[in-house]
């Protein structure tokens, strides 16, 4: 297990240096310094050797990280699954969006299967199994903790059911406010939030910037 609390900005890179080392893995790199990392995921390279130091005593002066060990030990430490059975509720036009991206770069696993209310979705879509909601409980993969949600009706029993059959994630997209038990974490991706934020954050810049002018 991670031994120091690691600060939410260093958990937050994690990500990102896991997908690079994947990345370099594929590519048949088997060793990489921190400088050399540092331009491929455009963080300073001392940010890195800082990050990599809460996991343990990774690298060796002059000799840098060993990619496989450091690829093997997020998946330990963090627990990053690859293999990870991802399903998605609700494939309309958002979740049919996601389904055709399916690639999350190797680094999460991949949406396994899809459900859906209405039975005329049923199919393989995207190379992706969509089954009739009726199915969920027999044909949800074994293992699988991670539930993506596009739908837009009856979001509470569904979440319900989904937590029945042994989702502990879900990745929220609707705009629907629902209850989930403890020991299910809920992360909710909201574009229109994201843009309000961003259009305080650029309001709040400009009036700066105006104050600076005039001063
Ligand atoms: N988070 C965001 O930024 C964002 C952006 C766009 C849309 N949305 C939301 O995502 C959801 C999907 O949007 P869309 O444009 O794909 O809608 P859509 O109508 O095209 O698709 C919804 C699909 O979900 C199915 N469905 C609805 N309720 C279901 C249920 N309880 N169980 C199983 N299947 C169910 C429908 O049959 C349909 O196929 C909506 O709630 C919408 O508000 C969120």
């Amino acid at each position: 297990m991670v031994s120091k609390k690691v600060p939410k900005a260093t958990l937050q890179r994690y990500p990102l240096y896991l997908k690079a080392l994947r990345r370099l893995k594929k590519n048949g790199t088997t060793r990489i310094m921190s400088k050399e990392l540092s331009s491929f995921v455009d963080i300073e390279s001392t940010t890195i050797r800082r990050d990599f130091s809460f996991l343990g005593n990774l690298g060796k002066q002059g000799y840098g990280y060993d990619v496989d060990k450091l690829i093997e030990i997020f998946n330990a430490e963090l627990g990053v699954d690859f293999d990870e059975k991802i399903i998605l509720v609700g494939a309309g036009n958002l979740g049919r969006a996601l389904m055709n991206y399916n690639k999350w770069d190797h680094v999460v696993g991949e949406i396994a299967c899809a459900f859906d209310m209405d039975e005329a979705k049923a199919g393989v879509h995207f190379g992706i199994q969509v089954y009739p909601m009726t199915e969920l409980e027999d044909k949800i993969p074994e293992g699988c903790h991670i539930a993506i949600l596009t739908i837009s009706h009856q979001v509470q029993k569904t979440v319900d059911r989904l937590v029945a059959c042994g989702i502990t994630g879900i990745v929220d997209f609707t705009h629907e406010h629902f209850l989930a038990p403890k020991g299910v974490a809920v992360k909710v991706v909201d574009v229109v939030s994201s843009i309000q934020e961003l259009v305080f954050l650029t309001n709040s810049m400009e009036s700066k910037a105006k104050k600076q002018k005039t001063e």
